[in-house]
């Protein structure tokens, strides 16, 4: 997907200086809190037009703060001044109230009128969050502006589903441009005329917002240059692209400006927000956090999640590229990484590299997993991918939510990409879009003959080995199958291979393609998804609530999402929506297809029966959003981890 791929195991990894109690770096020699303002500013096209009590600062559009600024006990003071301006007292505000700054008002929260738009999303009251948080989403990914998987869809969802319970929500991912009509995404964002300057890769480096205020989410999109390129947002036909590293620093740097300099419906975020930092593209933030701002008595009531989608990913770059990051030399340690002396290209090279992904580990205040099987399997040395140990030492922040999924962009009711709706009371509508696919895909008609679909990256994470090495077994069977993806091109080649070899009954789609995901989705039986490790995985949601009867390979999200099917229990009605197989091999997979073909053929009821516990099984965000708010509400209980 992106950035260098850590190989498996690497459990002898150097971890000096890796976990918080070996942690020590000089102490602090920097300035005091209005001081950084003036560093911040020089940085960042920011000015300071009068120093005192308070810190005013000028940005492009305005001036950000007022007198107020917070003492030792968190608390806020704002001045009162007789008419020729002098000091005359001071007014204690409510910490409560302090969650962002108005162009040139006093701090205040959200606006009223903001806060009932947030309210009313989707028309119906929902239920709210017990304490309302600002929540600041840092991602490479959100659909539908950006998606290559199942990052794009949780940021793309998520953010909404906690905005619709109350909280203020931004979302701040690069805006991609790929000089294609799907360009046109952007249509509806405006240029914040906000300009600041980051300083990283040994240069103030100049960077754009752009914003867009949708379902009750502010999402911010940082402009560059390095954003402008045909591909998806990591790589394109050659590889992934040589300056990633360059690229999420930006982003990283950027985010962690936003809540401070941008007045989104007026108002900033202000110093007291919940950064979300997703994968390693984002893993900068708690770092930036913990290194520079915190150090400066900036965003000291702010804290830190780490959320992990796939640890496979780590942003791992030579040790020499440390000082791109535009962090201070003494934090080096934080991100040091050794690889291994048989992972090592050559005699002299010392395995000398550094990691952001393990940097954010360190200093994150939280970690969070999309899975609790996932949260579990990271901390082992077959799922750790080389920083189980670091894992395990953070056990006591590290928690699992599944993810949820977008139940209206995926709702066989209303599915503008499928050829006729359906609902669990009625599915005779799912039969037509069994039709429907074979007919545009050119395969024979056959409403009877089981259809397995699989969709996904063609990447080993995937297990798409062990289906290629399936295939020639399975084809034997009457059966039809189908897949759609992209990614490794031996697989791609693969799949156009096999469509000559198996004429009438496979069919390969190579491509991303979103409706043509829909469309195998509501058409297939069966939903296979083998996957190595999967930390959740959504298509396997998806295709329950589609009807489509998943068959998983037991690990990560998958076995806790999917429950094998028990004929047995239940007054023999049955329990179950799938199956799952385990171990990880042709014959366990051959054999749990085999055992759901004979169910999909020869027990009617209790294939039906599947379907629909599948389809009515909540995998709604809102459940996955309020165990969010626990752990939102933890974090705030406990210090910041790096103080
Ligand atoms: N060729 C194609 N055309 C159209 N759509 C395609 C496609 N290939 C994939 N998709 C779509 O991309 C998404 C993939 O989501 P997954 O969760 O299965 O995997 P991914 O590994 O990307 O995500 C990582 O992050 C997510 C989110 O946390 C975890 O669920 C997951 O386990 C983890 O590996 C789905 O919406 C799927 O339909």
């Amino acid at each position: 997907m992106e950035s260098l791929h850590v190989p498996k195991v690497l459990s002898f990894l150097s971890f000096s200086n890796l976990t918080h109690t070996h942690l020590s770096f000089p102490p602090t020699t920097y300035l005091s809190s209005p001081s950084f303002w003036k560093e911040r500013c020089k940085d960042s096209s920011l000015k300071i037009v009068r120093s005192g009590i308070g810190v005013h600062v000028d940005s492009n559009y305005g001036s950000v703060s007022t007198d107020a600024v917070k003492d030792e006990k968190g608390l806020i003071l704002d001045t009162e001044r007789d008419d020729s301006g002098s000091v005359i007292g001071f007014n204690l505000i409510l910490e409560s109230v302090s969650g962002g700054s108005k162009i040139n008002e006093p701090c205040q929260d959200v606006s009223t009128d903001r806060m009932e738009e947030i309210e009313n999303i989707n028309g119906k009251e929902k239920e709210k969050a017990r304490s309302k948080h600002n929540i600041v989403f840092v991602t490479a990914e959100a659909a539908p502006y950006s998606k290559t998987g199942g990052l794009g869809d949780v940021c793309g969802s998520l953010p909404i589903a906690l905005a619709s319970r109350g909280h203020r929500v931004m979302v701040v991912s690069p805006r991609y441009l790929h000089g294609s009509p799907g360009d046109n995404i952007f249509a509806n964002v405006s240029d914040l005329q906000c300009r600041i300057k980051v300083p990283c890769f040994g240069d103030a480096q100049e960077v754009c917002f752009y914003h867009e205020y949708r379902k009750g989410v502010d999402w911010v999109f940082v402009d560059h240059p390095s954003y402008h390129r045909p591909g998806n947002p990591y790589g394109n036909g050659h590889g992934a692209f040589g300056d990633n590293q360059f690229r999420f620093t930006l982003l990283s740097h950027a985010a962690c400006e936003a809540p401070l300099v941008l007045p989104l419906g007026g108002y900033t975020y202000g110093e007291k927000c919940l950064f979300l930092a997703n994968d390693w593209h984002a893993g900068l933030v708690p770092i930036l956090l913990a290194a520079k701002y915190r150090l400066h008595g900036v965003y000291k009531e702010a804290r830190s999640v780490l959320l992990i989608h796939n640890l496979a990913h780590q942003g791992v770059e030579p040790a020499a590229s440390y000082e791109n990051f535009g962090l201070p030399s003494e934090w080096y340690g934080a991100l040091e990484w050794v690889f291994p002396t048989w992972a090592r290209t050559h005699a002299l090279d010392t395995g000398l590299a550094v990691n952001v992904l393990k940097g954010a580990i360190v200093t994150a205040d939280r970690i969070l997993t999309v899975s609790q099987g996932y949260a579990w399997e990271i901390t082992t040395v077959e799922g750790g991918y080389g920083l189980h140990e670091l894992l395990s030492s953070r056990k006591p922040v590290l928690n699992g939510i599944t993810n949820g999924i977008d139940i209206f962009d995926w709702d066989p009711s209303l599915d503008k990409h499928i050829a006729s709706p359906y609902t669990a009371d009625d599915l005779s509508g799912k039969m037509q879009c069994k039709i429907a696919l074979q007919k545009e895909l050119g395969l024979p008609i056959r409403p009877d003959c089981p259809l397995i679909g699989f969709i996904g990256r063609l990447d080993y994470q995937k297990g798409i080995d062990l289906i290629r090495w399936a295939i020639p077994e399975l084809m034997q069977n009457d059966v039809q199958f189908v897949m759609l993806g992209s990614g490794d091109l031996l697989y791609e080649d693969w799949m156009r291979s096999a469509e000559s070899t198996y004429r009438d009954k496979f069919r390969g789609w190579v491509g991303f393609n979103v409706p043509i995901s829909h469309r195998i989705t509501a058409g297939c039986d069966i939903l296979l998804m083998p996957s190595r490790f999967e930390p959740c995985g959504l298509n396997q949601l998806y295709a329950m609530r589609y009807g489509t009867v998943p068959i998983v390979h037991g690990t990560g999200g998958l076995r806790d999402t999917v429950q094998t099917f028990n004929p047995y229990v239940q007054g023999g009605t049955g329990e179950g929506t799938g199956w799952l197989f385990s171990p990880l091999s042709k014959e366990s997979m051959i054999a749990a297809l085999r055992t759901a073909i004979m169910t999909y053929r020869d027990h009617k009821s209790s294939w039906e029966g599947i379907m629909k516990r599948g389809m009515t099984r909540d995998s709604t965000w809102e459940a996955a959003a309020k165990k969010y708010e626990q752990v939102f509400d933890w974090v705030f209980v406990d210090p910041p981890y790096i103080r």
